[in-house]
């Protein structure tokens, strides 16, 4: 994601959205930093970070649900929450009521009423995978059937700028694959995609960039490879009857971690590593290496506590 000069942006057709030197506190506690963004037609852009780090903040000043303390930002041209915004902009966000009197097929009609220029009603239903449920009443509806409807309302507009906080919560498999090869077909169609999510498959499947916020500030931000190779680390994984504690003092061990009978390694050396590992524990089994994912990535740029906590244990 560039970060672009307001000339640059005047001029750019792919520049949806755009803050700069973004700040918001609530009552003197900072929630986000200095933050400069640019959103791009046809781009999925996930927004991680741990909880508290600032992504609903963000979010909400993009939709006009909040005012921001300083900084810039334009949404499609406009100001942020403008009705001419509004009405080319999406939202899925955590916090939804819906009256419950309506059936699926009412809301989304009724929402369809709101745009100038809204989705065709089978095309939303496709999307939103409710086709077998149009006639049913919003309060009868399963969690992740909810949140199937509340993505259909988000679409129903036809946005240019879609906004989906944590979309798949609740979801079983199929319903989280339709969503995902919804948002890429939403994508390569040109809507500008804002997600953010705690599950990081979604992100490393989905996101074109990505924007790792950590105390309301962009600590790194880069597309899937880019944030692999922030982390040097290799993972070992095995199946043994030792405990993880054997493991732990072996050459270029990072981090040991146990689930079951398999253990988990990562390695700043595995050739290292690994040779200390087969003298050690010959019979070890179904032994695997990989390069780091976005997981470990993300543990690592944000020091976590859990990775640390793993490691101590493990030291102890
Ligand atoms: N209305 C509010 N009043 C006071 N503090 C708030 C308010 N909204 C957010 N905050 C604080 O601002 C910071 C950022 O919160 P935000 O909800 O943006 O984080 P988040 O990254 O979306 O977290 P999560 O992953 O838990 O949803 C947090 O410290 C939060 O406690």
């Amino acid at each position: 994601m560039q970060i672009q000069a307001s000339a640059d942006i005047q001029s750019s057709q792919h520049i949806v959205a755009q803050v700069s030197n973004l700040n918001k506190s609530f009552a003197g506690k900072v929630a986000l930093n200095n933050l400069n963004l640019s959103i791009e037609a046809n781009q999925v852009v996930a927004v991680l970070g741990a909880n508290g780090a600032g992504k609903t903040t963000l979010i909400n000043i993009l939709l006009g649900r909040l005012q921001a303390d300083d900084g810039e930002i334009s949404v499609l041209g406009q100001p942020a929450g403008s009705l001419i915004a509004k009405r080319q902009t999406g939202a899925m966000l955590q916090v939804a009521n819906l009256p419950e009197t309506l059936k699926i097929k009412e809301h989304i009609q009724l929402f369809q009423s709101y745009y100038p220029k809204p989705m065709d009603y089978q095309k939303v239903m496709d999307y939103a995978g409710l086709q077998d449920l149009q006639q049913r009443y919003s309060r009868k509806l399963s969690g992740g059937e909810k949140q199937r409807l509340l993505f259909a309302l988000s679409i129903c507009g036809n946005p240019k700028l879609l906004f989906l906080d944590e979309p798949s919560v609740g979801m079983d498999v199929e319903a989280r694959q339709g969503l995902w090869q919804a948002i890429r077909d939403l994508k390569n169609q040109g809507t500008a995609i804002v997600l953010t999510t705690h599950y990081l498959q979604e992100a490393e499947s989905l996101a074109d960039q990505i924007v790792l916020l950590k105390n309301g500030e962009i600590i790194k931000r880069g597309n899937n490879d880019d944030f692999r190779a922030s982390v040097s680390h290799k993972l070992i994984r095995f199946a043994s009857k030792l405990a993880s504690t054997h493991f732990a003092n072996l050459p270029a061990v990072a981090m040991v971690s146990q689930s079951g009978k398999y253990i988990s390694l990562q390695s700043t050396n595995a050739n290292q590593t690994l040779q200390a590992l087969l003298t050690l524990a010959p019979g070890i089994e179904d032994l695997t290496v990989q390069g780091a994912g976005l997981e470990e990535a993300f543990l690592h740029l944000n020091q976590n506590k859990q990775a640390v906590n793993l490691q101590t244990a493990v030291g102890a």
